[in-house]
């Protein structure tokens, strides 16, 4: 049985530091049009229309190859003594120095954030963080945090691209997250990656995954990402220089507290598909609706947290999957011959349908979504579309949509005008759907928006359609980052 402690915080600075550091960054170069020179990153499917000649800056086999960033994959979100094969993550960061000629490590500088506390990295106050959340209805092995490669390809090469033409990109990095997987019938752990006697990363079961996600998140909060901006001020995180080799000291990593106001601008996107934007919606819920301890990825109310992180500024879902109570009561024409499927991996991810014997939050919030009166049912429960209360309120602080106050002022955290400022924006929700989706139909966004209508003062939905097949928006992965970045440089 693993334990989470305050959802997989452990604070033990030294062992987050020697989980980054055992995976080296390797170069993210171009995808070529041609025959493949050096690409060697699994991106034959980006799309590469534009040009990055102003950047080219690796040499590999002698030719010149534009380096568009870096990737560290399958770092261990949990102490790598801990942590099962799932609970890793994957970070891609812009290259953003076009006279870099190592193609074996970025230069430091170029680092979106040095984790030892280093200021000198470009971090810069406004930059944008996009962490993608994937699908495979909580128990595909086939589907992992490497499916989000080709939209973070593409997203590094905008980012060359805006380097080349007009200056700095928002774009500091994205992230994409694996998390443990419930069983599948069709791809026994014995025999399908993750492979192996009892994996315990194929044997998940409501709330493992959202314990992994916010174990996740809680490490990249801690880590490298979504820093305050006045990293690097703080006493506390002067030592160690020494190289990513060096050995933490406990309490070097860990930032202090925030005491002084200064503007936090940093900001991060919080991406998923299909099971993947459940998760995402989630994870910015009370932990507390799972029985899990600790804080959630929003900004709640009431939590431990004090890391001074803003929550995610948007959420985005593509083609996702929002009210499984209602797709199995009653499938949409045309894809009633999925809801035996639906049926059976939602059972192996949350369990047989049943009422909710407490530990959630109590209901209210205007009315609630799917179970009158009461919590309604575990199904009900665990999705954004039917889930009781005001969960935007957990999202982004303050009360409830029916005890917010008028004026939009938010309780409890602004100090000074930026940050109220920052506290007035509505929260995004963004809704990306296909209606040529032969397995999630565009009823799903209907339930969510028709949920979201009533937060309407604190949250901005918005619409967009996306084309081809379920999978084919993460397998093409251009839409995905066009979607992702205009909404990157936006925010
Ligand atoms: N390939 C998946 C099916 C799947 O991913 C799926 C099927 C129907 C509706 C949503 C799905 N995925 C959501 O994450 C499986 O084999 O279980």
């Amino acid at each position: 049985m693993q334990t989470y402690g305050e959802n997989g915080v452990s604070g033990d600075a030294a062992a987050d530091w020697s989980a980054w550091a055992s995976v080296p960054w390797t170069a993210v170069f171009a995808p070529s049009t041609g025959a493949g020179a050096g690409a060697g990153s699994g991106n034959s499917k980006v799309n590469v229309n534009g040009n990055v000649s102003g950047n080219v800056n690796g040499k590999v086999d002698g030719a010149d190859v534009p380096i568009i960033g870096w990737l560290k994959s399958g770092v261990p979100y949990l102490p790598p003594e801990k942590a099962a094969s799932l609970q890793t993550l994957d970070v891609w960061i812009p290259n953003l120095q076009p006279t870099a000629t190592d193609p074996t490590a970025p230069d430091p500088s170029s680092l979106p954030l040095d984790p030892r506390g280093d200021s000198s990295g470009s971090s810069s106050s406004s930059s944008t963080w996009i962490i993608y959340i994937h699908g495979g209805a909580w128990r595909d092995p086939r589907i992992s945090s490497a499916s989000f490669a080709p939209a973070a390809t593409d997203l590094l090469l905008r980012a060359a691209r805006t380097r080349a033409s007009s200056g700095t990109p928002k774009l500091a990095g994205v992230v994409s997250l694996n998390y443990r997987l419930s069983p599948h019938p069709s791809y026994p752990p014995s025999s399908s990656p993750p492979s192996g006697p009892n994996n315990p990363s194929r044997q998940a079961r409501h709330p493992d995954h959202i314990a992994d996600v916010l174990a996740a998140l809680a490490f990249l909060r801690r880590r490298l990402l979504l820093l305050p901006d006045d990293h690097g001020d703080d006493d506390d995180d002067r030592d160690g220089h020494g190289g990513e080799n060096a050995s933490a000291g406990a309490s070097g990593r860990r930032r202090s507290r925030r005491s002084d106001a200064r503007p936090r601008r940093q900001r991060w996107i919080l991406a998923g598909h299909s099971c993947g934007a459940t998760l995402a919606f989630q994870s910015v819920m009370d932990p507390s609706r799972w029985g899990l301890p600790g804080a959630s990825a929003g900004a709640g109310a009431g939590t431990e947290k004090d890391d001074g992180i803003l929550p995610p500024a948007a959420i985005v879902g593509f083609n996702g999957l929002y009210d499984l109570a209602g797709f199995i009561a009653s499938p949409p024409a045309g894809y009633a011959h999925l809801r035996e499927a639906y049926r059976e991996f939602v059972t192996a991810a949350f369990g047989p349908d049943r009422p909710v014997d407490g530990g959630g939050k109590e209901g209210g919030g205007g009315g609630g979504g799917g179970g009158g009166g009461g919590k309604g049912t575990v199904w009900t429960a665990v999705c954004p579309a039917t889930a009781e209360g005001s969960w935007v309120a957990e999202w982004l602080g303050g009360g409830g949509d029916d005890q917010h106050d008028a004026d939009g002022e938010r309780k409890g955290r602004a100090n000074n005008g930026e940050e109220e400022e920052e506290e007035e924006r509505k929260g995004v929700v963004v809704l990306v759907q296909s209606r040529e989706d032969t397995l999630v139909p565009w009823q799903q966004l209907e339930a969510m928006r028709e949920r979201l209508e009533r937060e309407r003062r604190r949250v901005e939905v918005r619409v967009l359609e996306g084309g081809g097949d379920h999978d084919d928006v993460w397998r093409e992965g251009d839409r995905m980052a066009e979607v992702l970045w205009e909404l990157a440089e936006e925010l």
